[in-house]
């Protein structure tokens, strides 16, 4: 049977940098858009807490909250002095795998890692790189993965 809704989908963007947020926002909701898809966004502080609110919208869902056939996960880490960096960057995404293969979920990771703003730009606008638009079209697909592997 195939999906009679379109697919709903949370957006969670950690808006570190406002501007480059906006960009990837941009892109993945264009994208969500041209798809049909229908879509919430949530705003974090950080990529570190980009997985966090996707296990408390899991939880609101047990609990009567809403109902998401899938994530986008949009933020910007850029290096700066410290290891900071590879904390922030490889935590938020091992976090989002583990819960994307632990709860099958269906979660484009948009969480950029950029080494400065020339290649973090490069990759946030939806008129160059548009890795924001690339994120919310990776959840998309592994929707209907899971739907057709679900008889959809
Ligand atoms: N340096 C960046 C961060 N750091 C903040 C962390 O993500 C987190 O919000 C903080 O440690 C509090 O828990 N976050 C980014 O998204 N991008 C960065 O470049
Ligand atoms: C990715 C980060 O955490 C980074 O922005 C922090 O910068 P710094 O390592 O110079 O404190």
């Amino acid at each position: 049977m195939s999906r009679e809704t379109a697919p709903h989908l949370l957006v969670v963007e950690a808006r570190f940098y406002d501007d480059m947020s906006d960009a990837l926002l941009d892109g993945a909701t264009h994208a969500l858009k041209a798809a049909g898809a229908t879509y919430d966004v949530v705003t974090v502080p950080g990529a570190l807490e980009i997985p966090p609110a996707i296990a408390m919208a899991l939880d609101a869902s047990e609990e009567g909250g809403t109902d998401y056939d899938g994530f986008v996960a949009l933020g910007m880490v850029i290096r700066g002095e410290t290891y900071h960096f590879d904390i922030v960057s490889n935590e938020s995404s091992r976090a989002l795998m583990d819960l994307a293969v632990s709860e099958s979920l269906a979660i484009g990771n948009g969480i950029l890692t950029c080494e400065n703003d020339e290649q973090a730009w490069a990759r946030a606008r939806r008129s160059d790189k548009d890795k924001g638009g690339f994120a919310a079209s990776a959840a998309l697909t592994m929707i209907a993965l899971r739907d057709k592997l679900n008889g959809g």
